[in-house]
């Protein structure tokens, strides 16, 4: 985030970054948080010359309160062009959180519908953070930085605000539209950016909920119904929005199809019903938008059908865009890492995009001098060697998931699809995998033909024990062919 001044250190002008770091609580610890925050402050602060920007804190787990108490410590991206500051030159800003388990969440129905007495849920809203978010920032992948770009968005907001500035003059209207293909991340963006801001505002509002609308349940079958539903729907946000510990975070998904209606009524060709239900939205909003603790975030696959003063009312337009190469290598390389780490794969180091594309370099130079009917050699290869081969594998079904123009919630589901083609259900990783308790626990199990003690994962599997990483790439390289074919049939 924005917020770092210059100061002078032994007369060198140096600027201070702004490091955000997040302390995730256990769900059990009844620690305080100002003692939890001022014993990470020191840890920080006497353990580290320098702070790796993004990474994840290790060592504090010594510290008897601390180990107790927390689950995880990560420093947070940031706006320093730097990937790692000395500890002296930041200002550290230390966020301790206490995840829900979701377990309050309330809903909001709009009533009997159709006179049958059903009843639609008009909303739902969840306490936050909860933990069924966590992580979900970290695990969305954009080219842009867009995470930082709505990140300062926010805080431009709350400096102006607490400036006072006269809103008469210099207003905006804490409305976000995030719009672009359908599985590219916009819902979960929405919804991982209401549990950061929780987390970072936690100083401030105490309190933070998601609410999330359903757009579809706010049309009534009955003319003139729909617009009192939407006045129903926000009457329910403003009661939360008057509570000023509480920071609200409300989501339409879809928008277009509650804001559609007006172009269509202008020409004639819309009921009134829609109609109503726009401009009682456009008025909800204006009435919100004078309440420092609430943001609206929308999203849609069809930005054009957006009526335009829905449109205008948003202060940040984003296009979020089909993952490029880059992105698309992340989101798989955190697959294997998510099923090597349940052991469904074989335990093996899967490189960051930076060494994979360094090796994918060498490799390229190292073809050029070698000739092409050179024996592959049949000796087990090294670790780091293997790992550089998976990488460059990686590196390549990334550059085929690309050309075939895969959405981030499509590269998601590679590995099941790979399991379910292409592995076999049959196989020993897949057959103990149906049938597999939940949690981890030591088991007795046959290794080369002896019996013997061994921490099991969900799958079945020991430790380290999963499927070779090259089946599970062959798997996926194939079903991505398989889906080139079928995609081209559609077309
Ligand atoms: N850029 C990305 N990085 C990481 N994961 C992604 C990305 N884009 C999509 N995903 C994953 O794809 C899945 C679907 O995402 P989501 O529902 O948020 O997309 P959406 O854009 O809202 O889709 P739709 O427009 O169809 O509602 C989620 O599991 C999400 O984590």
């Amino acid at each position: 985030m924005l917020a770092d001044v210059s100061m002078n250190k032994n007369d060198l002008q140096v600027t201070i970054w702004t490091v955000h770091v997040e302390v995730r609580l256990n769900t059990k610890t009844t620690a305080r948080f100002d003692t939890i925050r001022n014993l990470v402050h020191n840890y920080l602060t006497s353990s580290f010359d320098r702070i790796c920007l993004p990474s994840t804190l290790q060592g504090w787990e010594d510290i008897p309160v601390l180990s107790t108490s927390i689950e995880r410590i990560i420093v947070s991206e940031s706006s320093s062009p730097s990937s790692s500051l000395p500890i002296d030159e930041i200002s550290l800003q230390i966020h301790v959180y206490q995840p829900s388990d979701g377990g309050d969440d309330e809903e909001f129905s709009n009533g009997p519908r159709d006179g049958e007495g059903e009843e639609v849920m008009a909303a739902s809203a969840c306490e936050l953070p909860c933990v069924g978010w966590d992580g979900l920032w970290d695990s969305l992948v954009y080219s842009d930085n867009i995470k930082l770009k709505l990140l300062d968005y926010i805080h431009a907001t709350l400096v102006l605000s607490d400036a006072n500035v006269d809103f008469n003059i210099v207003s905006w209207n804490r409305v976000v539209l995030l719009h672009g293909p359908p599985g590219t991340g916009k819902t979960s963006l929405c919804r991982a950016l209401a549990q950061k801001l929780s987390i970072r505002l936690s100083h401030r509002y105490p309190h933070s909920k998601l609410l999330e609308i359903n757009s579809h349940s706010l049309f009534s079958r009955w003319f003139s119904e729909s617009g009192k539903l939407v006045q129903r729907l926000f009457s329910n946000i403003m009661e939360l929005v008057e509570d000023d510990d509480t920071f609200v975070v409300v989501l339409i998904d879809e928008v277009e199809s509650l804001t559609a209606a007006r172009a269509g009524a202008m020409a004639g060709t819309e009921p009134s019903d829609g109609l109503r239900v726009v401009n009682a939205l456009l008025t909800q909003l204006d009435k919100l938008k004078h309440k420092k603790n609430v943001l609206v975030m929308s999203t849609s696959n069809l930005a054009k059908a957006i009526d335009s003063a829905f449109v205008d009312r948003a202060d940040i337009i984003q296009y979020v865009d089909l993952p490029p190469r880059e992105a698309i290598y992340e989101i798989l390389r955190t697959c294997l890492c998510e099923m090597i780490a349940k052991g469904m794969v074989e335990d093996i180091e899967v490189p960051t995009l930076a060494k994979a594309v360094f090796h994918e370099e060498s490799f390229r130079s190292s073809i050029k001098v070698e000739s092409s009917d050179h024996e592959v050699p049949q000796a087990p290869i090294d670790p780091r060697k293997k790992s550089e081969i998976i990488g460059q594998r990686l590196f390549e079904l990334a550059s085929q998931c690309k050309a075939q123009g895969m959405s981030g919630r499509a590269l998601r589901r590679l590995p099941v699809l790979a399991l379910a083609r292409y592995i076999g259900i049959g196989t020993s990783t897949a057959s103990i995998f149906l049938s597999a308790p939940a949690t981890t626990k030591t088991t007795k199990i046959k290794i080369n033909g002896a019996l013997k003690s061994r921490e099991v994962n969900g799958a079945g599997n020991p430790k380290g024990f999963g499927a070779n990483v090259d089946l599970w790439l062959d798997a996926m390289v194939k079903v991505v062919e398989d889906q080139t074919r079928e995609h081209g049939k559609l077309s």
